[in-house]
C-alpha cells in the first residue's frame, strides 16, 4: 500500500474564503441544457430568458360575478332613486359577449368572462335586484358605479414583451405560476451536475452494519449527497475509497470520466493516511488551493482537471459540512447558472457571547431568532469541527473574524443563512 508522505503536506498556503471562492469562480464551467415539463421544472434554473408573448391579462376581464355595465348609466342612483337596467346577454367565462350594448342595458357575467366592449364596469350580482317580467329581465342598481370597477385591464400584470424572467432564475412556486399562464409547458433549464461522492478512510463503516470498536459509520457521504440534492445538483454516492493512493487516484480518475464533479471527503490533513492531501499535488490534476484561512475546514482543498473540479473537503463532519456550503454549493449553483450561488449573507445580533479566539475566520454554526423585530444569532452549544449533532440545529453560520475577539450578546454580527433557514 503507497502511503504519504506527512512532510509534504506541511507546506501549506492558507488563503482567505473569498480568494477561494474566486478561484473555484473562475474555474467553473456552466452546464448543459435541457428541456423538462413545467411539472418536473421546480427546484432548476431556467436556461432562457422568457419575455411576454402576449399582455396579461390580453382581454378585459371581469373580476365578479355580476353584470357589465355602462357606468354612466348609474349617474345619479339611490336607494331613493334607483336605476332599471335591461340585461341583454349572458358571458360565461371562456365565452365572448354575443350582443354590443347600448346605454340602458347590460349584461349578466361571470367572473373571468371578458367584459364587452361598450361597458367599462362590473357591478356585483349582490348589489342588484334582479325582476323577471314578460320575459324582460332587468337590474335595479341604486348607487353609482364608478368607471372600471371590477374590470382587469389588458397588461395589468405584464405587457407584451416585458422580460419576465431572467436566464439563471431559480425556478419556484411562482415562476411555475408565471411559465404556466404564458403556455411555457416544456421549459428549458441547466442539467443537474452529476457529482461523484466518494467516503476515504478506513474505519468507515456503511450506514447498515453493526457499530465495530474503533470504527464509525461514514455519516458525511448521506450528509453531502443531501446537500448536493438540495443545491440543484444529482448525487451518486461511490464506494468508499480505502487508504490506498495509487486506487485513489484510479477512482477519481474514473469519476472525472463520468460525472461532472468529485467531492471527497477525508483524508486531507497531515495524517500519514491522509492519501487525498497527496493526491491533489501529483501530476493528475492541477491543485487550486490546499488551505484555507478558516475554521472549520481549514484543510479544504480544490483542484481542476480539464475544466472538472475536485473539492477534497475535510472527514470532519463539521470542517464537511462547512466547506461544501462555502465552496460546493456555489459551484454547483454557477455551473446552473445561478445568479446568487453563494449564501445569503446577513447582520444579526448574537444571542449569547461567543469567547473562542481564533487566528482563522471561523463560520460557527447557530439558529436563527427573530426577538423584538431583531434577528438574533445564537451559536450552537458545540461547535467544534468534529461534531456532528449540532449541524441539525443549526440555519446559519456566524462568521467570527479573527480580530474581533470576544463577542458579547447583542454585538452585531455577520451571518450567512443556510438553506434550510425557514427565517
Ligand atoms: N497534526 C494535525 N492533525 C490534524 C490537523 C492538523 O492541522 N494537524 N487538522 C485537524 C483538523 S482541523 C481537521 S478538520 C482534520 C482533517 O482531517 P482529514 O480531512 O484528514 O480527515 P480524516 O483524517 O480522514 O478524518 C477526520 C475525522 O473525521 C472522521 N471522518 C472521516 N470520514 C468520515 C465520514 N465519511 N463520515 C463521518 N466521519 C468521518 C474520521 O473518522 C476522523 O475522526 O484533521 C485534524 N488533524
Ligand atoms: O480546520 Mo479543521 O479543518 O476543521 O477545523
Ligand atoms: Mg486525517
Amino acid at each position: 500500500m503507497e502511503q504519504s508522505n506527512s512532510s509534504s503536506k506541511l507546506h501549506r498556503n492558507a488563503i482567505q474564503v473569498q480568494e477561494a471562492q474566486a478561484i473555484i469562480q473562475s474555474h467553473v464551467q456552466l452546464g448543459d441544457c435541457e428541456h423538462v415539463d413545467l411539472s418536473e421544472a421546480k427546484g432548476r434554473y431556467l436556461a432562457e430568458d422568457i419575455m411576454a408573448p402576449h399582455p396579461y391579462p390580453h382581454f378585459r376581464r371581469s373580476g365578479m360575478d355580476g353584470f357589465a355595465i355602462i357606468s354612466g348609466d348609474t349617474a345619479g342612483s339611490s336607494t331613493e332613486n334607483p336605476v332599471w337596467l335591461e340585461v341583454v346577454d349572458e358571458i360565461p367565462a371562456g365565452s365572448l359577449p354575443s350582443v354590443a350594448l347600448v346605454p340602458g342595458t347590460v349584461s349578466r357575467i361571470m367572473t373571468g368572462a371578458k367584459v364587452p366592449d361598450e361597458a367599462d364596469a362590473v357591478i356585483m350580482f349582490e348589489m342588484t335586484e334582479t325582476v323577471v317580467n314578460q320575459g324582460r329581465t332587468t337590474i335595479q342598481v341604486k348607487r353609482e358605479i364608478e368607471a372600471g370597477k371590477n374590470v382587469t385591464p389588458v397588461g395589468l400584470e405584464l405587457r407584451e414583451g416585458d422580460l419576465i424572467l431572467e436566464k439563471g432564475t431559480f425556478l419556484s412556486t411562482g415562476e411555475i405560476s408565471v411559465l404556466a399562464t404564458f403556455g411555457v409547458h416544456q421549459v428549458s433549464v441547466f442539467k443537474r451536475p452529476t457529482v461523484a461522492i466518494f467516503s476515504t478512510g478506513s474505519e468507515l463503516l456503511g450506514v447498515e452494519e453493526a457499530i465495530q470498536d474503533g470504527k464509525i459509520r461514514n455519516s458525511n457521504t448521506y450528509m453531502l449527497a443531501s446537500q448536493v440534492r438540495d443545491a440543484g445538483g444529482d448525487p451518486i454516492i461511490l464506494d468508499a475509497i480505502q487508504d490506498d493512493l495509487q486506487i485513489a487516484k484510479q477512482r477519481v480518475e474514473e469519476a472525472f470520466h463520468f460525472y461532472d464533479i468529485v467531492v471527497t471527503t477525508g483524508g486531507v490533513s497531515v495524517g500519514d493516511f491522509d492519501i487525498m492531501a497527496d493526491l491533489v499535488r501529483g501530476d493528475e490534476v492541477t491543485m487550486l488551493f490546499n488551505k484555507v484561512t478558516m475554521r472549520p475546514g481549514s484543510v479544504t482543498t480544490a483542484a481542476v482537471k480539464e475544466g472538472k473540479l475536485l473539492f477534497a473537503l475535510s472527514g470532519n463532519p463539521g470542517a464537511c459540512f462547512v466547506g461544501f456550503e462555502l465552496f460546493v454549493r456555489p459551484a454547483l449553483g454557477l455551473m446552473q447558472g445561478s445568479k446568487q450561488p453563494f449564501l445569503t449573507e446577513l447582520t444579526a445580533v448574537l444571542g449569547r457571547s461567543y469567547e473562542k479566539i481564533n487566528n482563522f475566520t471561523r463560520f460557527v454554526r447557530g439558529s436563527l431568532s427573530i426577538v423584538d423585530a431583531q434577528l438574533v444569532a445564537t451559536p450552537a452549544s458545540l461547535d467544534e469541527s468534529n461534531v456532528m449533532i449540532t449541524i441539525k440545529d443549526s440555519d446559519c453560520l456566524i462568521v467570527v473574524p479573527p480580530s474581533s475577539g470576544v463577542l458579547n450578546a447583542g454585538d452585531k454580527v455577520k451571518i450567512l443563512r443556510l438553506s434550510g433557514s425557514s427565517i
